[in-house]
């Protein structure tokens, strides 16, 4: 994170007044262009300086830099004059908040428009309406946005204005001229979209004589200047200096500093109603500036908290353990610190046998788990090792008890009655040709097809329900390469289903290997097991006796490979000679060999269990999103 200055460089004046604040998002499917539309806005409006120009301006992370995805939602204030039918300009504030595309970070999506009166729905204009925009487009309604339908890339000779503009008319409503064609890249159409924010979306309503409410809809720790909590006013204002109270919790900070992102923290002498800015209390702990939480004053409190947002629930788990031991309690440290920034992860200490002392991390899905890994690796310096990602199932046993099972190792050994497995409802979008290839993919993954809509002739809409554990690895992978990059999908949970599922264990000589313990499907048991164990003979190093590396269902053993034993050669130094003295080494050799299958279980070294969980796991399910 590059630094930010400790107090910020301009001041600015008093609160602007509700009637000339436009607050709104950019929604769309990744890679539609927000980031490059929200460059240009900056720029246009003179927030940023062309020789300050950089690229993502406001993806501040180097990873979302490096892999050109937003993943944090920046809140950012830019000026914007309209000229009225009188030649009269009116200055405007508006404050954009950028969101991010990826489905694992849906939920951050849903905070950043309950802070919006508008949101603008950005579609490539070579691309089409995708299964994002779709679902985007849902959560805005829901939240009833207005929603500004524009065009992007227009300058693409693939660009197809004319036929999307009628695809998104259809959509939201409204007249194909009605939506606007822009080029983030060159900045064509973008006046005229900062015009239409004006014009289009609603100034937000408050009570300004109220006692003061804000809604934090994002608090991030900065290691310069602590915990900043982006909060967006609802009623009343709140002030420099004063003391304020988190409504759920009851706990009292003082107002150290008060501002706005433009897009580099910018003090001001207040946030009033409709605004959206930052505080700065001094606080280090993230947990202590609750997303979804209400500010208030501390002397004069409002009665009633604005309504929250539901926690996010994780919903893919890996164990992630360091490299080397001794780093674990700056492995929670690490840990501790990225959650006061991100919500959403979950964790919590385990041990493995193989690997030591580590935690089992809760994520949205895996690109989360990924990001987090990275942010782990370089900006705490550690080296890390996770486990196969699995999701969460609940078992119940024959005698009743009900157990949920986030680890592989925690499902019970005892009679099962049921298993339950979360599954999602997912929406394929995928030019007709492609319809029979996705929907072989999805019988593979033991979908169900619930529904099919045709959004014009040659675009159509799938939507199945999956077993999350299908989906979460390699599925999004699978679906672009088989439809050559064509189909979009996007997907949320709902809810579970019984399922034939098995805990296929992994031993070495006998011994269980906690770490390669999987909860796979009945049909697809025999496949991991014997990816599985060919893999481990390849890593494991030879020993001086034979290792049977199993695959195993309860006692069932289901795979089998063996490491060979070296073979030292004892005759090396016997050149020709007597025959009855190599017999002789021949069959001390072996006696030695018994008696090392005697000691104890095989020393493998953690570099190999590390190269074993490191490559693609055996079931071929760890791609990248
Ligand atoms: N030709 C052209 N390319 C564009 C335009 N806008 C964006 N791009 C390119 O499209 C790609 C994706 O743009 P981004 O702005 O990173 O997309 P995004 O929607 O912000 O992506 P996420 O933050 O990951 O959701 C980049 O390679 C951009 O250079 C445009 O108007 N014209």
């Amino acid at each position: 994170m590059p630094a930010i200055p400790t107090s910020a460089a301009r001041i600015q004046p008093n609160a602007t007044s509700p009637e000339l604040i436009r607050n709104f998002c950019i929604i769309a499917h990744i890679d539609h262009g927000k980031s490059t539309l929200a460059d240009r806005m900056l720029q246009l409006t003179g927030v940023v300086q062309a020789r300050d120009m950089r690229a993502q301006y406001l993806d501040r992370m180097d990873i979302e830099r490096e892999r050109g995805i937003t993943i944090k939602s920046q809140a950012v204030r830019m000026p914007w004059a309209v000229v009225g039918e009188d030649g009269i300009e009116t200055p405007h504030a508006l404050h954009m908040i950028d969101t991010p595309g990826h489905v694992d970070f849906t939920y951050e999506v849903s905070r950043s428009l309950a802070a919006c009166e508008g949101a603008v729905l950005l579609v490539d204009a070579a691309q089409g309406i995708e299964a994002q925009t779709l679902a985007n487009l849902y959560l805005a309604m829901e939240n009833e946005l207005e929603i500004i339908p524009v065009l992007n890339k227009i300058d693409l000779p693939a660009a197809q204005p004319e036929k999307y503009a009628e695809e998104i008319a259809h959509l939201v409503g409204g007249e194909p001229e009605d939506v606007l064609k822009v080029s983030g890249k060159t900045g064509v159409g973008v006046e005229a979209l900062l015009d239409r924010i004006v014009e289009r979306i609603p100034a937000p309503t408050g009570d300004a004589g109220a006692p003061s409410r804000a809604m934090i809809f994002d608090s991030v720790y900065d290691t310069y200047r602590g915990v900043v909590t982006y909060v967006r006013v609802i009623d009343g204002s709140l002030n420099p200096r004063e003391r304020i109270a988190m409504m759920s919790t009851g706990a009292t900070h003082e107002l150290l500093e008060i501002g706005v992102h433009s897009p580099e923290p910018t003090i001001t002498k207040g946030l009033g109603v409709g605004e959206v800015g930052y505080l700065i209390t001094g606080v280090k702990d993230v947990r202590q500036s609750k997303v979804g939480d209400t500010v208030t004053n501390q002397h004069k409190p409002a009665t009633e908290a604005l309504e929250g947002y539901s926690d996010p629930k994780p919903m893919v788990f890996s164990g992630l353990y360091p490299i080397d031991g001794s780093d674990y309690p700056a492995l929670r440290d690490a840990l501790d610190k990225l959650k006061l920034n991100d919500a959403a992860l979950n964790y919590e200490p385990e041990t493995s046998v193989a690997l030591g002392f580590g935690f089992r991390v809760g994520f949205l899905g895996l690109l989360h788990l990924e990001i987090v890994r990275e942010r782990l690796e370089r900006e705490f310096n550690l080296d890390l090792i996770s486990t196969a990602p699995n999701v969460i199932y609940d078992v119940t046993l024959e005698d009743g008890e009900k157990v949920k099972v986030t680890n592989p190792s925690e499902f019970p050994t005892g009679k099962i009655g049921e298993v339950r497995e979360p599954v999602v409802r997912a929406t394929i979008l995928t030019p007709s040709e492609f319809v029979g290839t996705v929907m072989g993919l999805t019988t593979e993954r033991r979908g169900v097809q619930i529904g099919m809509d045709y959004l014009s002739e040659d675009r159509v809409e799938l939507r199945y329900t999956l077993p999350m554990a299908e989906i979460v690895f390699d599925f999004f992978d699978q679906l672009k390469s088989r439809t050559r990059g064509y189909a979009s999908l996007d997907y949320e949970p709902s809810g579970d289903q019984t399922a034939d599922l098995v805990k296929v264990d992994i031993l070495l000589q006998g011994d269980q290997v906690d770490a390669f313990s999987a909860i796979v499907h009945r049909d697809k048991a025999y496949d991991y097991g014997v990816l599985m164990t060919a893999k481990l003979k390849e890593i494991i190093p030879r020993q001086q006796f034979e290792v049977p590396v199993q695959a195993a269902i309860g006692a069932r053993v289901i795979a089998r490979e063996t490491v060979r034993a070296m073979r030292k050669d004892v005759l090396a130094k016997c050149y020709g000679g007597d025959i009855s003295r190599k017999r002789k080494l021949l069959e001390k050799q072996k006696e030695g060999k018994k008696r090392m299958k005697n000691i104890g279980s095989v020393e493998v070294p953690k570099d190999a269990f590390i190269a074993a969980l490191s490559s693609e796991p055996a079931s071929g399910k760890d791609k990248k999103k």
